[in-house]
């Protein structure tokens, strides 16, 4: 069933997410009615977003926010900059984060914002100059009660804070909450911008237990050095794992003896890239995610294990720190290799956790302790954990069918409960 007005141009994000839920619709024996309720973004917005160039110039870009669900609460999702942002994209990232919520608990349906933009290519004075427009633009549709944007692929606490800042001026007084994500001196949460990577290795720790992996002398890769991948190697170095490869837009290493991850950051801070690392060797980037090792973990764009290199995958657990990085023609394929998909909605949910303590804490004005985030923070990802495996169990399904069905019983719930307004 394809809604009409929201029809997908080509394969992609939102032919696999409206597929995911298709599956979980069938397994759950939902109606046709709740079905297109739920494929369809409950509001869109496109926005186009000029920018004075340092240069006198003017560039226009476009801006999109989606907000696929309220069902739970107020909208939720990241805002994310790159040219390949496009309408579907972000459509397909809005209802993921609608079953992210609903899976790990947290009172809030899905949102997703975007900005078709080279944020390498812009200066800091153009970028806080694109997110205050795009802020003003999207205005009408965000608040601490409606939707609130968090940090994604090329955003950061400085977008946050602009974002706040924007936000607050158009309404005349300050709104901590209308963000998460943001600098911890605007109130923003301790433990934040480690969290989706401390879930991360937290759950790819707990799946290599259930498959008798012992985590200390175990290999790993790591897709993408931003911040989710970056943190996600350290806490699984930490935990004894051998970062064996890692890669980045630029290119690849390698180390047989693991990566020092420590250094490697710092050798990131300052060339911008991992590329080029000392006592590591240059592999070609496409290689990092088909590596002979126990966990790869794709932490970097969507739709990067697919038909065409499914089948090359050696890892025993694919760990997906990125959204949608395994499309459901790869997935299939993972499936029959028998490899254990730990699936995004359940893999990187400790970012939206951790967001909905900082929105806690700033609707609070109040600060928790770091180890309080941090016990918390697994606490719920350990729950998650268990029901997605013991839902799998029971229905003899994969775990990305488990979280979505779980996700998508939740939603409908509330929706029931709420009923259908007139
Ligand atoms: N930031 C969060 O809290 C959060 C939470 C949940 C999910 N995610 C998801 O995690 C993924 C990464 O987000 P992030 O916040 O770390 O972004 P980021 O912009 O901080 O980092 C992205 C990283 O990926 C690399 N990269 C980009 N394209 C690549 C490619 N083709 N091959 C290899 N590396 C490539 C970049 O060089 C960079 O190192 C995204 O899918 C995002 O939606 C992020």
């Amino acid at each position: 069933m394809t809604p009409p007005n929201q029809a997908p141009v080509a394969a992609g994000p939102l032919i696999d997410a409206r597929a995911q839920l298709a599956g979980a619709v069938e397994h759950l024996g939902v109606s046709d009615g709740v079905h297109r309720m739920l494929s369809i973004s409950r509001r869109e917005m496109a926005v186009s977003v000029p920018l004075r160039r340092d240069d006198g110039s003017t560039a226009v870009y476009e801006g999109f926010r989606v907000q696929h669900n309220f069902s739970r609460g107020p909208a939720k999702g990241g805002l994310r900059f790159s040219t390949a942002v496009d309408l579907d994209e972000v459509r397909a990232l809005a209802m993921w984060m609608t079953w992210k919520c609903a899976l790990v608990d947290v009172p809030y349906g899905g949102a997703k914002g975007g900005v078709s933009i080279e944020p390498r290519d812009h200066s800091q004075a153009e970028l806080e100059r694109v997110t205050r427009r795009y802020t003003s633009e999207i205005l009408p549709i965000i608040g601490p009660d409606v939707d609130i944007p968090a940090p994604d692929i090329g955003t950061d606490e400085r977008t946050m804070a602009w974002i706040m800042d924007t936000y607050s001026a158009a309404v005349g007084h300050t709104v901590p909450g209308v963000v998460t994500g943001k600098p911890i001196s605007l109130g923003g949460s301790l433990g934040r911008a480690s969290a989706t990577s401390r879930g991360v290795a937290h759950v790819a720790l707990m799946a290599m237990t259930s498959r008798g992996i012992d985590p200390v002398g175990a290999t790993a890769a790591v897709q993408g050095f931003g911040k989710v991948g970056r943190d996600a190697a350290r806490f699984l170095s930490e935990a004894g794992v051998r970062v064996v490869a890692v890669s980045d837009v630029d290119g690849a290493i390698w180390a047989g003896d693991g990566l020092g991850i420590t250094h490697l950051g710092d050798h990131a801070d300052s060339a911008g890239t991992v590329a080029g690392f000392d006592g590591a060797e240059s592999i070609d980037p496409a290689s990092v995610l088909t590596l002979d090792v126990d966990v790869a973990v794709p932490a970097a764009v969507e739709g990067v294990i697919t038909a065409a290199n499914a089948d090359r995958i050696q890892a025993r657990i694919l760990v997906e720190g990125a959204n949608g990085p395994t499309t459901n023609e790869a997935d299939a394929i993972l499936a029959d290799k028998d490899i254990l998909v730990v699936p995004d909605i359940l893999a990187n949910a400790g970012g939206v956790i951790v967001s909905y303590f900082e929105w806690v804490q700033s609707n609070q004005a109040y600060q928790w302790r770091e180890r309080e985030v941090q016990e918390r923070l697994e606490e719920r990802m350990e729950r998650a954990w268990h029901a997605v495996v013991d839902y799998a169990g029971a229905h003899r399904m994969s775990y990305r069918e488990a979280a979505t069905a779980l996700a998508v019983q939740r939603v409908i719930e509330a929706h029931d409960l709420r009923g259908l307004y007139p």
